[in-house]
């Protein structure tokens, strides 16, 4: 039964690099709070998919700047069947190709981007009824720094890497090595950008997920929520 204390909308941000389990984490602890989820990764992705179907050279930082208020891109934030749309194309699977995994720290390291795609981040946490799990890198920081609750989740290399290539099929499929490579790349580019680079807010709490299992990270999440509720006013 839940305690009656979640009278205002309930807003977590969780921000942490790449196979850390921040879109799982979130989309569990917002199914078990019954808040909405929000997956910006898929936004910054989104975006990418766009400029590289549009023939932008995603690598002309102007270019991709000129470009950027072009697509129209909807995120459903049903935890349960989360959404993506980019002009009411449904994108979920291309996003999540290699073309569009090596282009898009270039994409979201251009401020005009970061800029559009931060205000619909917002006005999607200003609009969410109970409240909203919302997962990326500067969430905390950046999106929402008046979060109830911000979490910054860790794990090794090897881990994260193992999570990630046990989810590549096929002629996606990568060798460990080459995974791992690739993700600590995309994370120094993601950490070491000018605009809103990831980073741990000063009052998140860092969670090492290296040995936990993802129930015991959901009930570590779900925990620090429940402390943190605002009693009714
Ligand atoms: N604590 C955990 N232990 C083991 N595997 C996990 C854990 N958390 C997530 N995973 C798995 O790792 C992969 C990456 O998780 P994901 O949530 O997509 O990470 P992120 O959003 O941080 O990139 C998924 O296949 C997920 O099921
Ligand atoms: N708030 C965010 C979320 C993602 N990004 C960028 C940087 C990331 O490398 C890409 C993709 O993010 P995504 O969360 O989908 O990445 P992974 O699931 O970890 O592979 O988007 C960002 O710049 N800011």
């Amino acid at each position: 039964m839940p305690t009656a204390v979640a009278a205002t909308p309930v807003i977590v941000a969780i921000d942490g690099p790449s196979g850390t389990g921040k879109s799982s984490t979130s989309k569990a602890v917002a199914i078990r709070l019954g808040l909405g989820f929000l997956d910006t990764g898929a936004q910054y992705r989104a975006m990418t998919w766009w400029m590289l179907s549009n023939g932008i050279d995603v690598d002309d930082p102007a270019a991709v700047a000129a470009a950027s208020a072009k697509p129209t891109i909807v995120s459903g934030t049903d935890p349960q069947a989360p959404t993506i749309t980019v002009d009411g194309t449904d994108v979920s699977v291309p996003i999540r190709g290699r073309e569009v995994t090596a282009a898009v720290s270039a994409v979201s390291a251009v401020p005009e981007v970061r800029a559009r795609i931060t205000e619909l981040q917002r006005s999607i946490a200003a609009e969410a009824p109970a409240g909203i799990v919302v997962e990326g890198r500067d969430i905390g920081t950046t999106v929402l720094p008046n979060a109830d609750l911000k979490v910054f989740l860790t794990a090794s290399p090897e881990a994260r890497a193992a999570r990630r290539s046990g989810e590549l099929r096929g002629k996606e499929a990568a060798d460990l090595a080459s995974t791992r490579e690739a993700l600590i790349k995309r994370d120094a580019a993601d950490a070491g950008r000018k605009t809103s680079p990831m980073a741990k807010a000063a009052d998140a709490v860092e969670v090492d997920t290296t040995e936990l299992t993802l129930d015991e990270v959901v009930a570590c999440v779900v925990g620090l929520v429940e402390e943190r509720r605002r009693p009714l006013r």
